[in-house]
């Protein structure tokens, strides 16, 4: 009896205490609209915080520098109205944060949006075209996971990619020799190196989901080339979906001139790319199904499994894979040419053919300090209780990855270009794992990560294994400076000197 009632004397504590607990954390929580940052106006929405001398923020060259001055402004949560698709955005500075929010946006299906006018384009405009199957990176829910559960093991499996070797290796050493060939002309270098560059991952990843070569390397590529149209869009796309993300509220309509002119890119993308996929499977056809996997192309690995998935998996591909890797591998180059220490060990590792661990390390670390997308991103699906704050399902959950990677509070050294920290063991200061793992995500995160990563890894080793053999790479100019699109890009000139390595 006694026991009886202090069971339900402690019964009736904890419900007291939990109710008491559940009512000072519901009192705790702050709403979304506490949440300190940006807000924006009417008509020309956050425009006006990033004028000169009168704006909050003032004009910034790139992602980085925006959040430097958020973060420094505002704190760890800070909420931006009115950007991408106008919706808000709400930055969180510390990893623990977005980490809850991935996390749990991880099931039924990741949802990132941000590709507005490309939804529209496959979604509406084009819409019989398209007939609801809308590729990974504007598909959402069932939709998106049905497709990548079938492109993953093409795509993603080591052994798979690594097949596409002894043509990547073709394709670097033509890239090699024709900026070896141009090496004694700065100014043609300086001038050529982008496009050349451009030309290499165009090539690599065509060969890799067409199975072809489609001659990007070749001398004089005139300009109707449909390859040179490739390389266009993939350019040309980013620019203008930035215009049109950042544009005042008003401009971004869909009959304004930059959504047409993206419409029309979108249109010669597709068709493009769609001429070169019916070549393929024409090849593939006539050539006769059967042959070793090693002989595959991934579209016609695809093509088994399902030729609606296949067709656009190549489509995105195309353009996917192209200014990503040039970028990604622009950066390495540009570390290893004001770090010749890092260079020369590295040269060392490829002459000595002592595997890839160092040269791993470098990738690895360029991409530290000059990811290609300086942030990753959800949209919750869901409402979260995060930092103290609720937010809404809807929401821009955003991860400003760039900026952690370069804080001292992560890594030792931040902002020096440090391979080894990638290979030294527990016990060093510098070792990676002492970060936290959300901070430095380059590819992005959990199941929606870069579908491309295996495939932009090989070609990128591949590459600086064969250019580095041969070639010490300097750099005669300033340092290289990031500017603001979509993806990040480089703000010309280059000042790359090629000389012969010892
Ligand atoms: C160094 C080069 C590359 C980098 C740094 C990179 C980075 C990224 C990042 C950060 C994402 C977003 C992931 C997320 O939201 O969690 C992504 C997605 C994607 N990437 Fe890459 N990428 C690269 C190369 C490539 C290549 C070569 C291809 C194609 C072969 C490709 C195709 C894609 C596709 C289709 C998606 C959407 C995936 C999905 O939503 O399921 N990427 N990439």
């Amino acid at each position: 009896m006694i026991f009886k009632r202090i069971a339900v004397g402690i019964q009736k504590k904890s419900i007291i205490q939990l109710s008491w607990t559940r009512h000072l954390s519901e009192e705790n929580i702050k709403p979304f609209d506490a949440i300190p940052g940006l807000t924006a106006l009417p008509i020309i929405g956050i425009m006006h915080h990033f004028i000169p001398f009168f704006g909050t923020i003032g004009p910034k060259n790139n992602f980085f520098d925006m959040f430097e001055v958020l973060y420094r402004k505002y704190g760890s949560v800070v909420k931006m109205e009115g950007m991408l698709a106008k919706g808000t955005m709400v930055m969180f500075f510390e990893p623990d944060h977005y980490d809850k929010i991935y996390r749990a946006e991880e099931m039924p299906a990741p949802y990132r949006s941000g590709f507005q006018a490309l939804e529209y384009y496959r979604e509406e405009l084009r819409k019989d075209r398209f007939n609801g199957v809308y590729g990974l990176t504007t598909a959402q829910g069932k939709k998106w996971r049905d497709f990548r559960t079938k492109v993953n093991p093409a795509l993603l499996k080591p052994k798979i990619v690594k097949l596409y070797a002894p043509g990547l290796e073709e394709i670097a050493d033509d890239l090699v020799a024709r900026l070896w060939s141009i090496r004694e002309d700065p100014a043609a270098l300086s001038k050529e190196f982008e496009t050349e560059i451009t030309k290499w991952s165009l090539e690599s990843v065509a060969l890799v989901c067409l199975g072809k070569r489609i001659g990007c390397l070749q001398d004089n590529l005139s300009d109707d080339h449909p390859a040179k149209k490739l390389m266009h869009c993939s350019k040309t796309v980013p620019d203008l979906s930035f215009k049109l993300e950042f544009a005042p509220k008003f401009i971004n309509m869909r009959n304004s001139s930059w959504f047409k002119e993206l419409m029309k890119i979108f249109d010669t993308q597709w068709e493009v790319s769609e001429m070169y996929i019916e070549q393929a499977k024409k090849a593939i056809n006539e050539r006769g199904h059967g042959i070793p996997e090693e002989d595959q192309s991934i579209l016609e690995k695809l093509l088994a499994i399902d030729e609606k998935v296949a067709v656009m998996m190549a489509n995105e591909m195309l353009f996917a894979g192209i200014d990503t890797v040039s970028y990604a591998v622009t950066g390495l180059l540009y570390n290893l040419a004001v770090n010749k220490v890092a260079q020369d060990k590295l040269r060392q590792e490829i002459h000595a053919q002592a595997g890839s661990k160092y040269l791993k390390a470098c990738v690895k670390e360029s991409l530290r300090l000059l990811p290609v997308l300086s942030a990753n991103l959800r949209q919750t699906t869901k409402e979260h209780i995060v930092a103290g704050y609720q937010i809404p399902a809807g929401t821009f959950a955003i991860a400003p990855n760039e900026y952690l990677s370069k804080l001292e509070k992560y890594y030792p050294q931040a902002r020096e270009f440090i391979p080894e920290r990638w290979l030294v063991d527990k016990e060093d200061p510098l070792y990676y794992g002492n970060a936290h793992p959300m901070v430095t995500l380059p590819f992005g995160f959990g199941v929606r990560s870069c579908i491309g990563r295996r495939i932009a890894e090989l070609e990128i080793e591949i590459l600086v294994k064969k250019l580095l053999d041969k070639v010490e790479v300097q750099w005669t100019g300033p340092p290289l400076k990031v500017v603001i699109k979509v993806i990040n890009n480089f703000k010309k000139p280059y000042h790359f000197k090629f000389v012969e390595a010892k």
